[in-house]
């Protein structure tokens, strides 16, 4: 198949040519999100979210009680939680975050052994360019289906470094079993029965991960590393870096960065949540800003329901008091990218 020409944000570097008006937003265009003539990089409250025990979200206890109720709040709320207590040990995140570095430290050639093909979302490339007056975002990223196995494709698999796909598969297998836990928290705190969002969720559940790379740039006052977008998914598990902030979410027309808080999982939740639960949980819209200095690293799973599967809001959900806000929708994901692109929301699509 057919490689696509386009040029990563490593290579734009690496061609010493200067930043490309493409990346660049203009406080007049359609992507100004409202907050005037402020740079993209002027300095933000940082929100003000829980860190969620995982364990203790199943537990009948008291603490559990109360741990459900803090994961409601902070969904109804912000979409986001950090989760600890997850059952993956910081110095197998670790591994993740090297393996993920030292990927993107490899030479160019290597790189594009992995690179995605025109039409196809899966590989290594930079960000899809869908139209030609369409600002770029400054990242550059490795987009792989990690779940079910039979949907992996191999070869746009790192071999090199060589742990790699090990620890992906390892990885992978890991997040499923935090995604069951958090799936039945969700509904438990809803007062739904535990497997109620799991089911629609399916069995042909999709997983991907998401590997991105956020180089130093030159203008961070004009240019952003992921554009303001809410998730496609069901929810997303997420590990921002560990030192170099970025990530940050809107509330009430403000932004807030996300904080660092080591040894815990982001999660937010994403439209096909937001559907389920008829709006009770917000999928947040946020984005990613840059840096003069440093890089960053992020490493972003999506849980995606099944294709098979109609995603609808949940009845006991819709009441006279709370009616139904939503459609029923089916291969979300498939008209995601061109509503992202256009910086239109498309749960937009689904409301009734
Ligand atoms: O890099 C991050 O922290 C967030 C990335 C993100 O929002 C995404 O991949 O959807
Ligand atoms: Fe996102």
């Amino acid at each position: 198949m057919e490689k696509p020409k386009f040029k990563t944000v490593q290579e734009v570097i690496a061609d010493g040519e200067g930043l490309p008006e493409r990346y660049l937003h203009t406080p007049t265009g359609d992507d100004d999100d409202g907050e005037g003539q402020q740079p993209l990089n002027a300095s933000v409250p940082e929100m003000d979210i829980p860190a969620i025990d995982l364990t203790l979200l199943l537990s009948s206890s008291q603490d559990g009680r109360e741990e459900l109720s803090k994961l409601h709040s902070a969904l109804s709320t912000w979409g986001v939680v950090q989760v600890m207590n997850h059952g993956i040990t910081e110095a197998f995140l670790d591994k993740i975050y090297e393996l993920t570095k030292q990927f993107f430290a490899l030479p160019t050639e290597e790189k594009q052994k992995y690179a995605r093909e025109i039409g196809s979302i899966q590989g290594y490339g930079n960000d899809m360019i869908l139209s030609d007056d369409q600002v770029l975002d400054w990242i550059d990223r490795l987009y792989l289906t990690t779940y079910p196995e039979d949907q992996r494709k191999l070869k746009f698999w790192p071999e090199t470094p060589t742990e790699f796909r090990e620890t992906l598969h390892e990885y992978t297998m890991k997040q499923q079993l935090v995604i069951e836990k958090f799936f039945k928290a969700m509904a438990t705190s809803l007062e739904l029965e535990e497997n109620c969002f799991l089911e629609m969720y399916g069995e042909n559940a999709t997983m991907d991960t998401r590997f991105n790379m956020y180089p130093p740039c030159p203008r961070p006052d004009k240019v952003l590393g992921v554009k303001p977008h809410a998730d496609g998914s069901a929810f997303t598990l997420l590990l921002p870096d560990k030192d170099v902030e970025g990530l940050q979410f809107l509330k009430d027309g403000k932004w807030y960065k996300a904080p660092i808080v080591p040894d815990t999982i982001l999660i937010n939740v994403g439209d096909q949540i937001e559907i389920m639960s008829n709006g009770i949980y917000k999928s947040p819209v946020h984005r990613v800003v840059t840096n003069r200095e440093k890089e960053r690293i992020s490493v972003a799973t999506f849980c995606l329901p099944g294709s098979d599967k109609e995603i609808q809001p949940v009845d006991r959900l819709v009441t006279d008091a709370t009616p139904r806000l939503y459609k029923s929708v089916k291969k979300y994901v498939d008209l995601y990218f061109d509503y992202y692109q256009k910086g239109r929301r498309p749960i937009e699509a689904a409301l009734i």
